[in-house]
């Protein structure tokens, strides 16, 4: 039988399909370590919803926006993707076409209600000659709900430059969509009716991002991994180049998704009762297209008092290194052995 752990986490009772029992099943939000895609019948040939839905404010005054939801996880707690990528829409309205996002910093201080729209509400800190900084707060029954800075810079040409190298891995067509791969696991005859319906629900979940994990995930995941995971991962649906300012927000949108879950990975003999982020920080580097294939190393150097350390790079797929990332989170556990509260 499925049961749903505190956290939106499936445990199977997998008995009958000839896998390992009480095993993980695929996350179905971005709070946990699998990433996953979503629908199939998203067309790619489409504008993406990130672009005419999720990061389309509407106007309200002089640096007050209204941002509206597409996707809820199932923990009923809105996207935190969802609300950077938002706020850095509204702070990057108030800065020149010449000026360029290139950090944010940002706090989660209140669970998202995803039953009203989000208010932010944009501060202008400081122009200069360079840079201009904004704090955006997002606001939901008065409240705050994030707190966020960004920091925007104009092109500056520079002797300095380096970066890492990207890892090498297998190019994004030689790989499985989440889909596919669950499509993969479908097929299987001696699958339980439980993961069956468990997997459709998966299929059904409509996050507007496109995954290929490098290592496919363990739809019954009972083995410790180091605390790193790799992805090819683009926005669903066509943005086109140009626009440098809405491919940071999309970035801001995609690298949130997942991320915490890298911390997850070494501990297969726990459930995530509670996890979310806390904080997210982000360095823009380069231009980079979000529609297009980006690879994002995640990594999870620190675990420790209910709290996981996660830090992540997008990479162009020519080996640029295009964005870094930054993220602590809650991280409350229970013994899968021990059933959930639900
Ligand atoms: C993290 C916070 C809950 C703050 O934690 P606090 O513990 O201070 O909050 P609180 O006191 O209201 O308690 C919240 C719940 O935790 C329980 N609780 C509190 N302290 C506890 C402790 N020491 N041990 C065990 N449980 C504890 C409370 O009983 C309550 O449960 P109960 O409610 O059962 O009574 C809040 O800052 C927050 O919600 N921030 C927003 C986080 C967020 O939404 N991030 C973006 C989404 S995550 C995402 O998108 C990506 C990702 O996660 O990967």
């Amino acid at each position: 039988m499925a049961d749903q752990t505190d956290d939106g986490t499936k445990t199977l009772d997998s008995s009958n399909s000839g896998e390992s029992p009480g095993v993980v099943f695929p996350p179905e939000s971005p709070e946990e370590g699998i990433p996953h895609s979503s629908a199939t019948h998203f067309n790619n040939d489409l504008k993406s919803v990130l672009v005419t839905s999720v990061l389309n404010l509407e106007a309200l005054d002089v640096d007050l926006y209204r941002g509206t939801h597409h996707w809820v996880p199932r923990t009923q707690r809105l996207f935190g993707g969802q609300i950077v990528g938002q706020a850095l829409v509204a702070a990057a309205k108030s800065v020149s076409d010449h000026h360029y996002a290139h950090s944010l910093h940002c706090y989660f201080v209140r669970a998202g209600d995803p039953k009203v729209p989000v208010l932010y509400q944009v501060e202008r800190t400081r122009d200069g000659r360079s840079f201009c900084v904004r704090s955006v707060k997002a606001i939901q029954h008065g409240q705050p709900i994030l707190i966020c800075q960004a920091s925007f810079h104009m092109l500056q040409e520079s002797p300095l430059q380096h970066q890492f190298t990207m890892p090498v891995v297998p190019q994004p067509e030689d790989l499985l969509t989440v889909e596919e791969l669950i499509h993969q696991y479908l097929s299987k005859p001696d699958l339980a009716e439980t993961a069956r319906q468990g997997l459709n629900k998966l299929l059904a979940n409509e996050v507007p991002i496109e995954i290929k994990p490098v290592n496919p995930p363990h739809f019954y995941r009972h083995t410790a991994t180091q605390p790193k995971q790799l992805f090819w991962v683009r926005a669903r649906g066509h943005i086109g180049e140009g626009n440098m300012k809405l491919h940071c927000c999309v970035a801001a949108y995609v690298s949130d998704y997942a991320f915490l879950g890298t911390a997850l990975l070494p501990y297969p003999n726990y459930r995530a009762k509670f996890s979310a982020s806390l904080d997210h920080a982000m360095w823009f580097h380069s231009t980079f297209r979000t529609d297009e294939w980006m690879l994002y190393e995640c990594e999870s150097p620190w675990a420790g008092g209910s709290r996981g350390l996660v830090q992540g790079r997008l990479w162009r797929r020519d080996g640029v290194l295009a964005v870094s990332c930054s993220q602590e989170g809650v991280l409350r556990v229970r013994p899968a052995t021990q059933p959930s509260k639900l």
